[in-house]
């Protein structure tokens, strides 16, 4: 059977959406790739203005809800935490490398940048956590596709590699811009990134590296497309990220602070990592928690296990004062 798989058009996307498309591919299934306009590639405006979580995701979401595509490929951290009842995420496949990637002029790392040097991110939570680490660092808001994001580094104006950079975008007049290690690497840009950020000094978004491959919670699967899928959702993966979004879901009810969650699953237990920050970096709240998972399937015994972690850890940070903490811009951008 030929199936419609939706995606956004960026490179990335579309990268990433082929990615999962081969993998899916047998001799009973076939993918031809839909591309759906969302509200975040149109929009030119800061992201961090642009309000709330799932700019990106809400038309492609929409196409399956209205039978344009059988399937959508997602950045997961891209999906608001709470699940639509119209919407199944059914499968998180192998995740990438999870690591925010900060790529700076002259292989410059996070210890050698210069005082007062300008760092180019359009999220909240890079932001926050950049300062409370490095309180002399310029903060520039950026946006825009990654090869747009890479240019804005001196001397990485004319690395286009494989897509230009938006036109009208400035170039070269940063010393360094934050992006996350999963879309470079995708894209085969790994030469840009001059350090893999440590999730000690920076924790990722919940979700950051992985894929969720979302189907309508409505209407019934074929079989040589429910095989396919069951066979691409990985333990670890989608283990790591029910945590992750467990905690992103409690803590969003009452905290807006910038947040990091970092979730690894290494065979017998799961453990969470879980920052919250003032966007200056003033303050910041981190708590961590394991909890053991002993059988090495995705049941709902263990899926409900990854889950209480995650809401054990946000109201750890919420006894700890993380919704006391000045909100953050709208978490539109992760
Ligand atoms: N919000 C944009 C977005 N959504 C997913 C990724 C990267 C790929 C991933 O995390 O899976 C990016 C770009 C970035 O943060 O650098």
């Amino acid at each position: 059977m030929a199936y419609r798989i939706g995606t956004r058009g960026s490179a990335l996307a579309t990268t990433q959406t082929q990615w999962v498309a081969n993998a899916m591919t047998t001799a009973d299934t076939a993918f031809e790739q839909v591309i759906i306009k969302t509200k975040g590639d149109v929009t030119t405006g800061s992201l961090a203005n642009l309000g709330g979580t799932g700019v990106f995701a809400t038309a492609l979401r929409q196409a399956v809800i209205n039978g344009e595509v059988d399937l959508a490929v997602h950045s997961l951290k891209d999906l608001p935490a709470k699940q639509p009842a119209e919407l199944r995420i059914a499968a998180i496949p192998e995740r990438a490398d999870y690591r925010d990637a900060l790529c700076a002029a002259d292989g410059m790392t996070l210890d050698t940048l210069p005082k007062g040097a300008k760092i180019g991110t359009g999220s909240p939570r890079r932001v926050a956590q950049l300062l409370a680490l490095r309180p002399d660092l310029e903060m520039v808001d950026i946006r825009g596709n990654v090869h747009t994001r890479l240019a804005r580094v001196k001397g990485y104006e004319h690395h286009h590699d494989n897509a230009p950079a938006a036109a009208g975008s400035p170039k070269g007049d940063l010393d360094a811009v934050v992006l996350a290690c999963a879309g470079i690497d995708r894209l085969g840009l790994d030469w840009a990134i001059t350090q893999r950020i440590d999730p000690e000094i920076m924790l990722p978004a919940p979700g950051q590296g992985a894929l969720a491959v979302e189907v309508s919670a409505e209407k019934a699967l074929d079989a040589p497309l429910a095989t396919a899928l069951a066979d691409h959702d990985q333990l670890a993966a989608r283990l790591e990220a029910t945590a992750e979004r467990a905690l992103l879901e409690t803590l969003e009810a009452g905290c807006a602070a910038p947040l990091g969650g970092l979730a690894r699953f290494n065979g017998t237990s799961l453990h969470l990592d879980a920052i919250v920050s003032a966007m200056d970096g003033s303050k910041t709240i981190r708590r961590e928690a394991t909890t053991t998972i002993a059988i090495e399937a995705i049941t709902d015994a263990t899926l409900a296990t990854a889950y209480q972690l995650g809401v054990e850890v946000a109201k750890m940070m919420i006894d700890d004062g993380a919704d006391l903490l000045p909100p953050g811009p709208a978490r539109g951008n992760r």
